[in-house]
């Protein structure tokens, strides 16, 4: 076993306890950019411990306090994806020359379409190695040159909510014209919805989004807990012979498009209960019938679900997976790897995914890989359920989203041994 690699196990089936989780990635991120464009209007509550926030957090504490004069000043970004891209958004629009760098996994994945639409908006910007990935080398303030930008909707909608976010500080506004369809379009609707707390109004027509140049008004932002998170929950609810978990501080009315997960894993007789200021997830026996699932408006939501379905041994089909490939790994090669050891096959036929589970296997003893990345140990975790031991290769990379992750584990009865 390596210093970073643990072994967990439950002999505790029936769970019944408080789960605090951490505040959304998501919202986090967004509130932080806000402040910092909005120089303190916007006041950030109930902040994310996501290493992604925390370190998203540090880097705009510093970002106007640095000089013109030295040699351009290195910004790590780490493994952060969302902060990736929305920083480049916002580094435009700051005096001064950065380069922003990221992990070895950042730089594979592609920003190409969101550096053209904002060279196309005015802004200075060149690719340091390799063309169309970061690290990308920004001279700022971006001078206007016109207002109409057109971007492809269907590689990542973070390119979109971070031309959003810095819309109302451009001179002449943003016209932002979708091009072809929009993937994970319930992220663009949590950054439209959290500007309008701070006053920014928009228009949404069509594939067009417009935002006029405005200031952002005072506003406080309380941040809910994290629904990706959450849906940790749920699958172990869903692997559990009994379960009664209570999750302090969701609602039904989230901003987070992943809190369709209560919908989701009502198929697998989970019910959400929205009482005393959180959600009680309670286990009732169902047979879980749902064959087609569809991930294209809650990619994080894949992962924890199709592992699920193949501890179940639910021959389920999946779809809306596209995305996964240019993640923190290439989360669909990730996941036909790891399920093979419990003898489940993820076969891809026209971009359809059908688990074939006709091999299942769970009394192996096997040790998951995490190929860096917070979602493949937390996806696989919740099956030390239904399997005698499970190990887990690197357990620090829960840190990106949800750093408590184990902790949690251990208060619902899990044991771990580090
Ligand atoms: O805007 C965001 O906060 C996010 C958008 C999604 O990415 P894509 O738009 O690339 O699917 C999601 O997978 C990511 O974890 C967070
Ligand atoms: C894809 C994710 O994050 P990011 O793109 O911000 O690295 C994630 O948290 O699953």
């Amino acid at each position: 076993m390596s210093s970073k690699s643990i072994k967990i196990s439950s002999a505790q089936k029936h769970l019944n306890c408080t789960i605090n989780l951490t505040g959304s990635k998501s919202e986090s991120n967004r509130a932080l950019i806000m402040e910092a464009l909005s120089e303190g209007a916007v006041q950030v509550l109930n902040v994310s411990e996501a290493a992604d926030t925390v370190t998203l957090k540090n880097i705009l504490q510093t970002a106007n306090t640095q000089s013109l004069t030295v040699q351009p000043k290195e910004i790590n970004i780490g493994p952060a994806g969302t902060a990736m891209r929305f920083l480049s958004a916002f580094y435009t629009l700051q005096n001064g020359e950065i380069i922003l760098t990221g992990s070895e996994r950042m730089k594979q994945r592609p920003i190409g379409i969101l550096v053209d639409a904002l060279k196309s908006l005015g802004a200075d910007i060149e690719y340091t190695e390799k063309e169309g990935f970061p690290p990308l080398k920004i001279r700022g303030p971006l001078k206007q040159k016109t207002d109409q930008v057109k971007i492809k909707g269907n590689i990542s909608s973070q390119y979109i909510s971070a031309l959003l976010l810095i819309a109302p500080k451009l001179d002449q506004g943003l016209k932002l014209i979708i091009d072809g369809e929009l993937t994970s379009k319930p992220y663009v609707e949590m950054t439209l919805a959290m500007m309008e707390q701070a006053g920014i109004r928009h228009s949404w027509t069509d594939n067009e989004i417009s935002i006029s140049n405005q200031p952002f008004n005072k506003a406080e932002i309380s941040v809910e807990p994290d629904w990706s998170a959450a849906s940790y929950w749920y699958a172990i609810a869903a692997l559990s012979e009994e379960a009664s978990l209570f999750l302090p501080g969701l609602n039904g009315y989230s901003l987070q498009g992943d809190s369709k997960i209560t919908e989701i894993m009502a198929n697998f007789g989970i019910t959400s209960q929205f009482k005393d200021g959180g959600v009680y997830l309670i286990k009732e026996a169902k047979k879980l019938e749902r064959k087609i699932f569809d991930f294209k408006e809650c990619p994080d939501l894949a992962q924890t679900v199709i592992v699920c379905c193949a501890a179940l041994g639910h021959d389920a089909l999946f779809t809306g997976l596209e995305t996964l490939k240019i993640k923190e790994t290439d989360r669909v090669n990730a996941l036909q790897t790891e399920l093979a050891k419990i003898g489940v096959k993820l076969i891809e036929k026209n971009q359809t995914y059908k688990l074939d589970c006709s091999g299942l296997d769970l009394s192996r003893k096997i040790s998951i890989s995490t190929y860096d990345d917070h979602r493949m140990a937390m996806a696989f975790a919740p099956l030390a359920l239904v399997m005698p031991e499970l190990e887990i290769e690197d357990h620090l990379v829960v840190e990106k989203s949800y750093p408590d992750f184990w902790k949690h584990l251990e208060i619902a009865g899990f044991k771990i041994e580090y």
